[in-house]
Formats: C-alpha cells, structure tokens, sequence
C-alpha cells in the first residue's frame, strides 16, 4: 500500500495549525489547532473528521512548540491516526521566510534548517517556531520525509523593480535586503482559485490579491505571476495588521530612538505586537472592532478607517501597476468574513469600474463567489484560502516523484 497521506503544520509565533489529509481524495481527517503556547492558557483543539469521533479540547500549559507538537501527535494517535501510521507519507511545513535561496518545496535537510535559522531575525516571529516544529517531527518519526513549503516562494519571480529597495546597491546586496513578499502559498492558491471562478486560466488574468488575515499583505498578480507585493524583507511592511503597522517612514525608527530613547528591540516591539489594530484601538480582532464601532467607539471607528485606508491606497497602487485588472479578490479571516470591510474598501472607486452588491456581499459561504454587480466591469470576489491543502499538495507531489 502506497501511503497516501500528509500531515501539514503552519506553526506561528504562539500556535500551530494541523491538518492530516487523505490525497486520495483529499478528504480532511483531522484538522486542530494548539493556541496560547507557553501561557497558562494554552489549548489544544483537535477535531477528528474521519470515524465520527467528536471535538475534544485540552486545556493547560503547553511549555513550547515541542510540547504542542507533541500533544498534537497523542490526539491524533488516540483516533488510529499517530505519526507512526504506514500510511503518512509526508510532513509538510509551512515556513515563512525562505530569503533567496529556498523559493520552491524542498525536502528537509540540515543545511536548509540552518538557511531557516540564519533568517530568523528577518521573520523573528515565525522562522523560530518553524525550525522547532521540523525538529521535533523529525524526533517523532525519523524516517519520514519532511517538506518545508516557503511562504516567499510565490514571489520569489517578482521583477527586480519591485523588488529591490532604493537604498545603496552594494549595501543591500550585503546584507540581502530587499523585498521578499509573504502568504505566498494562499495568494498562490487563491489567485488560481480566481482564475477558475472567472472561467478563465490563470494566464489570462490580472488580479489584485488581499490576504486579510492576522497578517495582512495584497499583491499584483499577472496570469499567475507576482508582480508585486507589500510585505518586504520582513513581514512587517504594507497594510495595517492585527498587531503590526506595515508601512511607517523608516524615520519614525530613528525618531523613537534618538528622541524617545528606546532601544532597537523596543522599537522592532512596538512595531510588531503593539502596533496595527491593536495598537490603534486596543483590539486586534475585526469582529470586535465592529462591535466597538456599533456602540460609538471612537478609536475603534478611527481604526478601521485607517485598516480601509491603507487598503484603498494598495488597490490604487496595484491597479496602476497592472494597467487592466480583472478581478480584485478578497481571501483570509478578515477577506473572507467581514462584508463592512469589503464594502469600504472599493467604496468610491465605481470609476476604476469596481463595486460591490450588497445583497451578495452579506451572503456569507464557503465557497469561491462573486460579490459584484454584473455590470461591473472589475469583478469582485471572495475566495476562500486553503494553505493547508496547497502545502500539502506540494508536499506530496514532490514526495510522489520522488
Ligand atoms: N466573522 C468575522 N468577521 C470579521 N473578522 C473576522 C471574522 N472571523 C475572523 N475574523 C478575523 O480574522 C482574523 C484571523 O484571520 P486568519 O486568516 O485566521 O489569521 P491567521 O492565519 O493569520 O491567524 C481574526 O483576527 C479576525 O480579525
Ligand atoms: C507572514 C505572516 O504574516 O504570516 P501570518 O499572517 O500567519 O502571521
Ligand atoms: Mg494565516
């Protein structure tokens, strides 16, 4: 019996997402997530969706990445599914920052988790937590082979013009800094996903991808290329996020230094977790901004007009960019959830030839849809994102060939 099966880990800077799928038919098994790790508050929801077994829930402190992998692993053993199955084939990891060298699936070695390291201070919040989630699957089944899926990877093609920042060449080129672009593997998967709702192939579109997440990143994609992006050499660049402040004058790094006395690490801090939504009003989660927002909250209310904003800014950017776009598609927590959201961030832009129906915008769904009028000549759409079933597909089909 050819094994068949792919265990996917998205491990981030305090959870990890799995989800254990048959590519047989590509039905889920079990999907989970541990969440809190290292608080006392930690929580492990795992949900097996083959035997008819209900959700269970764990509660209490997950030390580490390695203890939630762990714990995932006995979830899944207890429903006849552990790592030592003969039918898993693969392990696929999801990693964020593969700099220049890993931009395309790749088996997993020593020298490629010591590349994964040495990037650690350019995606400080996730490359640490992706090293230990190889570790220690590696621990629990040695034999197995793992693939890291590089969330770079998408936008590794992106023309040097978009790339590169107009800072010195030699400088930059030192130190490897330019821009690399994240969420890759969803605006990868989503613009496809587009292509295949608008009834054409990938080649043949230009779309504007936004990734509205916990993260947040668009991108310019042409037939199925990448064109351009708006995180950078780190995910910290481009929109307004949960907790980060994606584009601010690089100066206000230097103003909080010289004048407010912090310290580097404070500043990469406060841009990072206190900043964003959370930072503007407190909460960094859409649906209790709205909430706040229905009550008269002020700064909840400034917030989101400053998350709209930067939003507007991008799709403006990113039309120009393109000259023509076919579909501006909207994916992610936020991109798939939050109708205000999309209704306010092609509000006004009926000349660019986009709006949206209310009608089909509240209807909520899981499936790929259309959310614009018919006549609108840009449509636009709500897609689904699936990092996990693309991870998985690049993890087995490069297993397979082997
Ligand atoms: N129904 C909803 N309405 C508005 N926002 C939502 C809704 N559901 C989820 N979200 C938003 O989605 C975010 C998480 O998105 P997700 O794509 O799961 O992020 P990540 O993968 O980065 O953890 C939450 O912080 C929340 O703001
Ligand atoms: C790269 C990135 O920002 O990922 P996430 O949205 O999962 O934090
Ligand atoms: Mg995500």
């Amino acid at each position: 019996m050819t094994p068949t099966r792919v265990l996917v880990l998205n491990s981030g800077s305090s959870s990890v997402k799995y989800q254990l799928i048959d590519m047989a038919d590509r039905s889920r098994l079990a999907v989970g997530l541990a969440e809190r790790i290292g608080e006392e508050t930690s929580a492990l929801h795992h949900e097996p969706l083959a035997g008819g077994g209900g959700k269970r829930e764990r509660h209490g402190r997950l030390a580490d990445h390695d203890a939630a992998l762990e714990a995932i692993a006995e979830e899944l053993a207890a429903d006849g599914m552990g790592l030592d199955s003969p039918e898993l084939a693969v392990i696929g990891h999801r990693v964020v920052h593969g700099g220049l060298k890993l931009t395309v699936p790749t088996l997993v070695d020593d020298a490629m988790l010591k590349e994964i390291e040495r990037l650690i201070p350019v995606a400080p919040l996730h490359n640490p937590a992706n090293v230990t989630g190889i570790r220690t699957a590696q621990r629990l089944r040695p034999d197995l082979p793992q693939v890291a899926v590089f969330d770079t990877a998408f936008h590794s093609a992106m023309p040097e013009h978009a790339a590169r920042y107009a800072i010195d060449v030699e400088t930059a080129d030192a130190h490897r800094v330019r821009r690399y672009g994240f969420h890759g593997t969803s605006h990868a998967y989503v613009s496809r996903k587009a292509a295949e709702l608008l009834g054409k192939d990938p080649s043949e579109v230009n779309l504007i991808v936004l990734h509205l997440g916990n993260g947040a990143s668009a991108s310019a994609v042409r037939g199925g290329r990448c064109e351009d992006t708006s995180m950078g050499l780190t995910p910290l660049e481009g929109l307004v996020m949960g907790t980060r402040s994606g584009d601010i004058d690089p100066a206000v790094v230097f103003h909080l230094g010289r004048v407010a006395g912090m310290s580097m690490d404070e500043v990469d801090e406060l841009l990072n977790k206190r900043s964003g939504l959370l930072g503007l009003c407190g909460d960094n989660d859409m649906r209790q901004i709205r909430r706040r927002m229905a009550e008269g909250d002020a700064a909840a209310r400034l917030a989101f007009d400053i998350y709209i904003h930067r939003l507007k800014k991008y799709i403006g950017a990113y039309y120009a960019v393109l000259g023509t776009v076919d579909a501006v598609v909207f994916t992610a927590g936020v991109g798939e959830n939050s109708a205000p959201v999309r209704e306010a961030a092609v509000a006004g832009l009926e000349e660019l030839g986009l709006a949206v129906d209310g009608e089909l915008n509240a209807a909520g769904g899981k499936e790929a849809r259309l959310i614009s009028p018919s006549y609108a000549r840009v449509k636009v759409a709500v897609v689904p994102t699936d990092e996990e079933l693309e991870i998985a597909e690049q993890s087995y089909a490069l297993v397979a060939s082997r």
